[in-house]
């Protein structure tokens, strides 16, 4: 899984490659002296399939692009697939303003929360309430004796891989305060941008790339695992039902990519990936079998959800890029449904990222 084209020097040497390097987000040269606001150079996007467009056409009179179906299912709107990528499927707006708002407050406030894990993990070990650290402008820190700062809780040391992990949450002023001592500290802020990943349910193990089941873990929260069944059902071979076992939740702020991969360590490829996407608007990648196979663009916006299975699961796909620009942002609406004031940290982040929750079966 995630395996990519890095290590060879030639980045356009693949289809998928150069399809990535066409969508990456580049800054436009022109202002990098000048004192304005840096702007992302133009990309040529009428390449990119947009199935919010094909779907207003095919609600309007039934009409839909060539090589592009359409199926229903249990669900409020049609399932579209591709004539050439079998096992594929796109359910566009697939999930209502509300289910968005909620998936987007549980993957900023809760899936991060151990014992699922992180990218911060393997550097501070389990981190608890990173989400309202980062809210009340704490600063995580490294300390050699506990007693030298006012601490959150009277948590034991964590230990994660072996080591011993000594980082707690602190108040600001309590570190700026302490004159003389070096400590290592961080914002909880930047922890929070530079989330990258956190797992659900059974824990993938990034290092062995495969599932890791003696690793302590919850089960998927069940109102997740009932929305992947209902979404997963235009993809699941005849009366059998989708199980889910385990999800990875994706975070991109601006120029974060996912490199060309397959999720090749789940047991039954013949059960989907459901994919669900919150927040910025994105562009994916679908290639095929290869590489060297030219890969189609759509754009993936808050609220759609596709499938992955069967045949589909053997094609290479990514993310090159997310826009977080005004114009094409698209969560403006968003912004009327997160309004309280828990809400007003998760609608601050969303603005400029986008979250993407996979749910697999593993075995
Ligand atoms: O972010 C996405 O839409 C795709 C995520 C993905 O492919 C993965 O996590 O395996
Ligand atoms: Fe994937």
């Amino acid at each position: 899984m995630y395996g990519s084209d890095k290590g060879t020097d030639d980045s356009e040497r693949t289809a998928f490659r150069r399809a990535e390097k066409k969508y990456k987000l580049y800054y436009d040269d022109t202002y990098k002296s000048s004192k304005k606001k840096k702007l992302p150079k133009h990309v040529d996007l009428s390449e990119v399939i947009d199935f919010k467009n094909i779907l207003e056409s095919y609600q309007q009179d039934g009409s839909l692009p060539v090589g592009v179906n359409a199926t229903t299912c249990d669900l409020d709107g049609p399932v579209f697939c591709l004539e050439n990528r079998p096992g594929f499927y796109f359910i566009p707006g697939a999930l209502s303003l509300q289910e968005q708002c909620q998936w987007i407050r549980e993957s900023l406030m809760e899936f991060p929360q151990p014992p699922n894990r992180t990218n911060h993990n393997a550097i501070y070990g389990p981190i608890q309430d990173l989400f309202i650290a980062a809210k009340e402008n704490k600063v995580l820190v490294e300390h050699d004796e506990i007693s030298d700062f006012k601490l959150d809780s009277d948590v034991e040391p964590s230990i994660s891989n072996g080591n011993t992990h000594n980082w707690k949450f602190v108040e600001e002023n309590t570190v700026s305060s302490r004159r003389g001592t070096a400590y290592k500290s961080i914002p909880a802020s930047v922890l929070l941008r530079k989330l990258r990943w956190s797992t659900l349910g059974l824990q993938f193990d990034w290092s062995k790339r495969s599932y890791n089941i003696s690793l302590p873990h919850n089960k998927i929260p069940s109102a997740l695992c009932q929305l992947a069944k209902r979404m997963a059902a235009a993809a699941m071979p005849t009366g059998e039902e989708f199980k889910p076992e385990a999800a990875i939740v994706n975070y991109f702020a601006s120029g974060d990519t996912l490199g060309g991969h397959l999720d090749d360590m789940e047991a039954d490829w013949s059960k989907p990936i459901v994919s669900m996407s919150l927040g910025c608007k994105a562009i994916f990648l679908l290639g095929g079998k290869s590489r060297q196979d030219p890969p189609i663009a759509m754009f993936l916006r808050s609220g759609d959800v596709v499938l992955m299975a069967g045949e589909a699961r053997e094609c290479f796909h990514g993310v090159p890029r997310i826009f977080i620009d005004e114009e094409s942002e698209e969560i403006s609406f968003l912004e009327t449904h997160l309004t309280n004031q828990d809400d007003l940290h998760c609608l601050e982040y969303i603005r400029t990222s986008r979250i993407n929750i996979n749910i697999r079966q593993v075995f």
